[in-house]
């Protein structure tokens, strides 16, 4: 495999298939119902029959990605959590004891676990090895990674999203582990739409109001020490973003090159979509958003992507949980269009 797949995959996205659209539309008008009851999922499986350019597209069985990679701003006291936690995490999705594991099982889900930069060797079975680096630096003092290794983390992500489409999934979920990625996030997402970053910093795993206006006073800094351009996506991952970051904005290329729906999660993936759309803006109509984070900047970048989640339901945890717990309404759409009956089928009175 060449290392700028992602490239040709950016460069291979389609526009939506307005044919099948109005196919699934003209459908869904006939299915034993008021016109109009089934509300957003009739217009979530419109919006399905365009990505995938099918008229009763299937969505099951959904595919997760969790990309796990540290963050040397951890070092800086932004997370309510040690480094080393992202190396443990690891070694419990391996064994099938975190929330997305659970999660993923309920919905049927593949689900594979990437080391895209975890600090130190993770040999725990079943994760696949694609490290680029271990960690990144702080942004603090250096660019988070080189601007070839932000290539190599799009790469992963696309090649990872390759092997998971092979396996058969029909929907990407993206998730991720990596303590101090809501400081990376924020930061990237502060450079890349240009706000002040007061208003896009949380709290993450939950700082106390110490910490948080330490996390704040570091990606300030850290943005007017490099000076990260907006118009360049990859300047902006290489100087303040994550590896895992990276992997997920590579993933959700090569879904839309593909035509597979995404689902998105909570903050970070949501930030690593807007990379995603900033790369290739074409993009954007494959996105779907899970659900509303707690953490504040979800509502920014959201917003910014033009998209309105489908739960809220407090979630903070990220891994894909929240895309995972908010896909049964996803698949309820495309159930709704392969398996009701319409008028004429089971002879009800249209008016
Ligand atoms: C046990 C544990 C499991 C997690 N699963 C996801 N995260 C989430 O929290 C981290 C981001 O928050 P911050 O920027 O404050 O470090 C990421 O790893 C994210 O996936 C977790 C965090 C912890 C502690
Ligand atoms: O919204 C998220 O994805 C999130 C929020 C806090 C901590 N980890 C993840």
């Amino acid at each position: 495999m060449s290392h700028a797949d992602w490239k040709k995959g950016r460069d291979a996205v389609q526009p939506l298939d307005t044919k099948a659209a109005a196919r699934a539309s003209a459908h869904v008008d006939q299915l034993t119902k008021p016109l109009g009851s089934l509300g957003r999922l009739e217009k979530l499986a419109v919006q399905l029959a365009a990505i995938t350019g099918e008229p009763a597209p299937a969505v099951a069985p959904p595919g997760i990605l969790v990309f796990a990679a540290d963050h040397g701003v951890a070092s800086e006291g932004v997370s309510a959590y040690p480094q080393e936690v992202t190396a443990q995490m690891v070694a419990n999705f391996a064994h099938g004891g975190a929330a997305i594991n659970v999660f993923g099982r309920q919905i049927g889900a593949l689900l594979h676990v990437v080391d895209v930069g975890v600090a130190t060797d993770v040999d725990a079975p079943g994760v696949w090895s694609k490290k680029v680096r271990y960690g990144t630096a702080s942004m603090l003092r250096k660019w988070a990674m080189s601007r070839e290794e932000a290539e190599q983390s799009l790469q992963v992500g696309y090649e990872s999203a390759e092997a998971l489409f092979a396996e058969g999934a029909k929907l990407l979920i993206v998730g991720e582990m990596g303590i101090g990625n809501t400081t990376a996030s924020s930061a990237m997402l502060a450079a890349l739409t240009e706000t002040e970053p007061d208003q896009l910093v949380g709290r993450g795993t939950g700082v106390c109001d110490e910490k948080w206006e330490r996390k704040k006073a570091v990606v300030k800094e850290a943005l007017a020490l490099h000076q990260p351009n907006p118009a360049d996506p990859l300047d902006v991952l290489a100087k303040v973003g994550g590896l895992e970051i990276g992997a997920m904005a590579g993933a959700i290329i090569c879904a839309a090159a593909r035509r597979v729906p995404v689902l998105l999660d909570g903050f970070i993936s949501t930030v690593a979509a807007l990379l995603a759309v900033r790369l290739c803006p074409a993009a954007a109509d494959y996105l779907l958003a899970g659900h509303r984070s707690q953490e504040p900047g979800h509502a920014h970048v959201l917003a910014t992507l033009g998209q309105e989640p489908l739960i809220d339901l407090g979630l903070r945890l990220g891994e894909g949980s929240g895309a995972a717990v908010a896909f049964p309404i996803v698949e309820s759409a495309t159930r709704m269009l392969r398996e009701m009956a319409t008028f004429a089928s089971a002879g009800v009175s249209n008016r």
